[in-house]
């Protein structure tokens, strides 16, 4: 059996799988956790990635990919090395230079949409460029690349030390690099930063960027969402639901994307078309936030949420526990709203955790389904899919039939499922089948009309 691994470096944690490459049957698999924070050495992947692969976890692997949290910012000097913590994509401390850098190109919130298929928040990595060359100066000084997590992994498991790389998906998150023209605009990148940074080479889908010590292949990697869409095979009239630390909405299209008023960014995909994506920063640890608040474990939590009814009783959370990136309220706060001596139970405020996160994505849905891409089913996966009140309250507010895949770690087998078509050298990626089991759906009629007008009312308050 010919083997190959993916990686998962996420938010939370580094996941690792061992795969058969013909069939994507796991043979293996590690886990370690990261430090949490929204500023992170990126020594703490590394020491990460080694704890997950210990005790010969790699033995035999032929290929690797890795799939990595989107937009983190890797600064390097010229010697290679790292000359602050990375700034990850939940970090908002740049959300003025967002604003500032939508202010100063020609065309404002349209013109960055036209250029890079994004307009700038505090997430992606080309507001937190401006932000190190305004507030660290010294910082900035002895910057001379800038990469992503997942092309900094990548980098180091290659014995030759080459040309660092990147990939389309992971590229197409920055900011300074076009999905719709397949080029970085450096212009956009001394705009941010004052000067030139070198940037990874962007490789193909399939290529095989180097090798590790140890003779394995190394394939392009990408970004966790696009390594996800390529683990499930995603499919036009798929929509992937996803609820990690972040909450995502996505789906392939064959045309780019862009958005003026910055809800849906259009991202590339890992397999050469595009990957539409709107993304919220409170996604899977709002529950575990609410599960402390009221001292339960997440499995309880779920049987509470369960027991209520829809509607909470008129609890409403919004749950922008972190600040909030889409609607973009970097510096909001969570919310509830509606209590009253009758509502005040456990039951009700577990299931206004739910609906909280769910709604926001069901926005997202719509507004990825409002350009245009077709949405027949929802896919739902993340850490939190794991959870009985997530699939049958996503059930019933997306709106649309909703599949659970058969529990992985969709972002590493996408990564593993990479290697393997770049070890395949063949055109298309090799057929690897995922069920899924369709979720039943608890009527929540009603509940999304209350949240958006709780919403939209609270607007001054969360600014
Ligand atoms: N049964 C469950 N119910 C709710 N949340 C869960 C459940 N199981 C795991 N999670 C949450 O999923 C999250 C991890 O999901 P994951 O997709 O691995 O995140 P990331 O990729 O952002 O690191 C954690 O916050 C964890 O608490
Ligand atoms: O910022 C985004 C997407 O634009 C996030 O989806 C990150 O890519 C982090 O993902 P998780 O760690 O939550 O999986």
């Amino acid at each position: 059996m010919t083997l190959v691994a993916g990686v998962d470096t996420s938010t939370q944690s580094t996941k690792v799988v061992v795969c058969d490459a013909d069939t994507g049957a796991v043979v293996r698999e590690g886990r370690a956790g990261h430090p949490d924070g929204t500023e992170v050495a990126p020594a703490h992947w590394w020491t990460a990635f080694q704890e997950a692969t210990a005790g010969g976890l790699l033995d035999g692997v032929a290929a690797i990919g890795v799939g990595g949290q989107q937009h983190g910012m890797v600064l390097l000097d010229e010697a290679g090395e790292v000359v602050r913590d990375a700034l990850l994509w939940n970090d908002t401390r740049s959300a003025g230079a967002a604003e500032d850098l939508i202010a100063e190109l020609p065309g404002g919130a349209a013109g960055w949409a036209e250029a890079v298929g994004l307009v700038p928040v505090a997430s992606f990595t080309v507001t937190k460029l401006r932000w190190v060359a305004r507030h660290e100066p010294a910082v900035a000084d002895r910057a001379a690349s800038v990469m992503l997590p997942h092309d900094w992994i990548t980098h180091r498991l290659r014995a030759d030390g080459g040309e660092p790389t990147t990939d389309r998906g992971d590229a197409s998150g920055t900011g300074y690099w076009s999905a719709a023209t397949g080029s970085y605009r450096t212009d956009l990148v001394r705009l941010a930063f004052g000067r030139d940074l070198a940037l990874p080479r962007v490789a193909g889908p399939a290529e095989v960027v180097g090798e590790t010590a140890a003779g394995a292949l190394l394939a392009a990697g990408t970004g966790d969402n696009m390594a996800a869409a390529l683990g499930l095979g995603l499919r036009p009239g798929d929509l992937v639901v996803s609820l990690g630390t972040s909450g995502t909405v996505f789906g392939v299209s064959a045309a780019p994307v862009a958005d003026p008023s910055g809800t849906v960014a259009g991202f590339a995909d890992a397999t050469g078309h595009h990957l539409p994506l709107v993304a919220t920063m409170n996604a899977a640890r709002v529950l575990t936030a609410v599960a402390g608040l009221l001292g339960v474990s997440l499995s309880a939590l779920a049987e509470l949420a369960l027991a209520a009814q829809p509607g909470a009783g008129g609890l409403t959370l919004l749950p922008y526990l972190d600040g909030e990136r889409t609607p973009n309220l970097p510096d909001a706060r969570g919310l509830l709203n509606g209590l009253t001596r009758g509502n005040a139970t456990p039951q009700n405020l577990a299931r206004a955790a739910y609906e909280g996160m769910l709604c926001g994505l069901a926005d997202g849905l719509d507004a990825v389904r409002g350009l245009g891409v077709q949405v027949q089913r929802v896919l739902l996966i993340g850490g939190a899919a794991a959870s009985p009140a997530v699939r049958s309250i996503a059930a019933g507010l997306l709106g649309v039939p909703v599949s659970v895949p058969s529990p992985g770690e969709y972002v590493a087998l996408g990564a593993a499922r990479q290697a393997a078509w770049a070890l395949s050298g063949a055109a298309e990626a090799p057929d690897w089948q995922v069920s899924a089991v369709d979720a039943t759906a608890t009527a929540e009629s009603g509940v999304r009309k209350v949240y958006a007008d709780v919403r939209d009312r609270a607007q001054p308050l969360l600014r």
